[in-house]
């Protein structure tokens, strides 16, 4: 199994109880003033309006550099989850403003492509300063359309600047290879070539990460982007492509469409000059997407749901499980695909860990994420609370005991309680599908060969975590899992540095690390013959039939630039 196992603490997702790990980064002077300060009023609507005023909301698609209305001038509301007010109203674009995106995305492509490794560079290096220098601008943004605690959105305009920062340095080094030819007098040179446009789709619960992740890479090999935010969450992806703009990244590299999901989707699979389709998201919609691709034979990456199990074996520090189950269940208010779907306790600690998990689950404060202390924000939506309560309902009706929690919150709107159930089995809906809720389902084993089955009894394989003292337990647990990723003692995985991405149904391709530049650039091979590079030299005083430059040639045969 291609896994990367993760044993070291990545803390760029704080939650109360973890301590955050900002860049190390210092940001130049002129760039780190914010426009706010922490004193300054947190209730949403003052917050909206600053923001406003500040002109971090836009409200209209991005589109060769300029704001774009609709064509036919249609919006769509976007709402704050905590309050259910309106933030604002944004451009409901289709597949005519997709369609004009991709010309601008192929037109910049052309000179985006040509400029060297160290000028894409320098203006992702100041891209990530800008969203640095405007955290916690984009963070309050962050917290008003999608609803997590302020904090933790701050943590994810870190984290999401850090594929910027890494992917700056990256696109210096697109290295190719020279591969000994089977006849003497001929050279093999692999060249790795940008892929083209790419069309970018991605899901509300990370506005910013899931966008710079696959942003980044892209614009570090010479490629170019139309990026479909989505709708419920735009406003962060509009401003970061703002702050693109100000970094020097020429218009139509970076474009933004957002509103009917079904056309702008079908308008950037129809379209042949979108090479690349990345998206991250629902396997269902994944698996629409990898279908459309196929009539222009697109590449496509996905990175789909989850259903990861946390398992907690009985040598385990009980200490650090507790901290790493906390961290990997309710980060995001569970709304992320590599959450603890199903925690997995062994017999002999299982009532003694059910316990302990319950009373830290019970002083996790929710509340609206601008509220001092709070760690839980609301869910996306209706929809999400009703997912929740049904799944629940399926348990408790198999047998499932809720010990805390269980129930829309007391404040109303889409807030629900953090909640631990136990006595579920695999059988239930609950361990099948990803609740993508503050629902902390626990399940008991025996064996190790019992966990690593019901571990792997799952079409998903995205994250798994394993908690153990045992040093040989830990490899041959995290050897035996079917996931892309493995926390073995650690809830928190995700990192810039490291692959990220799926097997089974979870996905296809890597994103962070240099095995995410792949995902962007084609393998060429071009085959050279001496033969024709020494006739260069001696024949036409300009060119000869390969197109070399002659007194190039005559420089060194061996050194031409192609
Ligand atoms: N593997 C990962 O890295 C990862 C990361 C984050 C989220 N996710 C998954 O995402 C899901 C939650 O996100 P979501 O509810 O936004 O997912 P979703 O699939 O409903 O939507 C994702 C994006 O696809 C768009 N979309 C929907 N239908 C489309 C269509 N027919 N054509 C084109 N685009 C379309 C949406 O508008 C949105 O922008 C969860 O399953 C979660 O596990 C996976
Ligand atoms: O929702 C999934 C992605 C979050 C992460 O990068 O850890």
């Amino acid at each position: 199994m291609g896994w990367t196992r993760i044993g070291m603490a990545f803390h760029r997702f704080p939650l109360s109880f973890l301590s955050p790990r900002f860049s190390a980064h210092p940001l130049p002077r002129s760039l780190s003033a914010s426009v706010f300060s922490h004193q300054m009023s947190t209730d949403a609507q003052s917050v909206a309006a600053r923001l406003n005023s500040a002109g971090f909301i836009r409200n209209q698609g991005f589109i060769g550099g300029k704001w774009t209305d609709a064509y036919d001038g249609k919006t769509i509301e976007v709402t704050n989850p905590a309050t259910g007010e309106v933030i604002t109203n944004v451009s409901c674009m289709g597949g005519r403003e997709t369609n004009d995106a991709i010309a601008s995305a192929q037109d910049a492509f052309v000179s985006w492509s040509k400029q060297t490794a160290a000028e894409r560079s320098k203006c992702l290096r100041k891209w990530y300063d800008l969203i640095m220098a405007h955290k916690e601008e984009l963070g309050q943004l962050m917290t008003l359309e999608q609803g997590k605690p302020l904090k933790e959105a701050i943590g994810e305009v870190s984290y999401g600047a850090s594929f910027i920062e890494f992917y700056a340095e990256e696109a210096k080094r697109v290295y190719g290879d020279i591969i000994p030819a089977t006849l003497p007098d001929r050279r093999l040179f692999v060249l790795k070539q940008p892929v083209g446009v790419v069309g970018a789709i991605t899901p509300w619960n990370f506005p910013l990460a899931m966008i710079t992740r696959k942003v980044a890479p892209a614009l570090a090999c010479g490629c170019t982007v139309v990026v479909k935010p989505s709708e419920l969450t735009p406003l962060t992806a509009l401003a970061a492509a703002d702050l693109s703009i100000q970094a020097g990244i020429p218009p139509g590299a970076v474009n933004v469409v957002m509103g009917n999901a079904s056309d702008i989707g079908e308008a950037l699979l129809a379209s042949p000059q979108v090479r690349k389709i990345t998206f991250t998201g629902s396997t269902a919609v994944g698996k629409k997407l990898m279908a459309g691709a196929a009539s222009t034979v697109k590449k496509v990456s996905l990175e789909l749901g989850g259903n990861a199990p946390c398992i907690i074996f009985d040598d385990a520090d009980l200490d650090v499980a507790l901290k790493g189950a906390l961290a990997t269940k309710f980060r995001n208010s569970g709304q992320t695909c590599v959450c603890a779907n199903r925690i997995l306790v062994q017999e002999g600690i299982y009532d003694k860990f059910a316990n302990a998990f319950s009373n830290a689950v019970s002083s996790l404060k929710v509340g609206d994420g601008f509220g001092e202390g709070v760690v839980q924000g609301p869910l996306i939506n209706d929809a999400a609370v009703q997912k929740v309560e049904s799944l629940l309902q399926d348990a408790i009706s198999k047998g499932a005991k809720v010990l805390i929690g269980g129930k829309k919150h007391s404040l109303g709107m889409t807030f629900f309680e953090p909640t631990v159930i136990t006595d579920v089995k695999s059988e239930m809906l609950l361990s099948r599908e990803e609740v993508f809720g503050p629902v902390a389902p626990l399940l008991k084993f025996k064996t190790e060969e019992e966990a690593i089955r019901m571990a792997n009894d799952t079409n998903a394989g995205l994250a798994a975590y394993i908690f153990t003292s045992s040093i040989k337990r830990s490899w041959r647990v995290s050897e035996a899992l079917e996931y892309g990723l493995v926390g073995v003692n650690e809830g928190l995985i995700s990192t810039e540095v490291a692959p990220f991405g799926g097997v089974k149904q979870s996905g296809l391709g890597r994103e962070g690390s240099r095995y995410g530049m792949d995902e962007y650039l084609e393998l060429c091979k071009e085959k050279h013959n001496k033969a024709g590079w020494f006739a260069a030299t001696l024949s036409s005083p300009e060119h000869n039939a390969h197109g070399f430059e002659t007194d190039e040639c005559s420089k060194d045969p061996c050194s031409i630039s192609i």
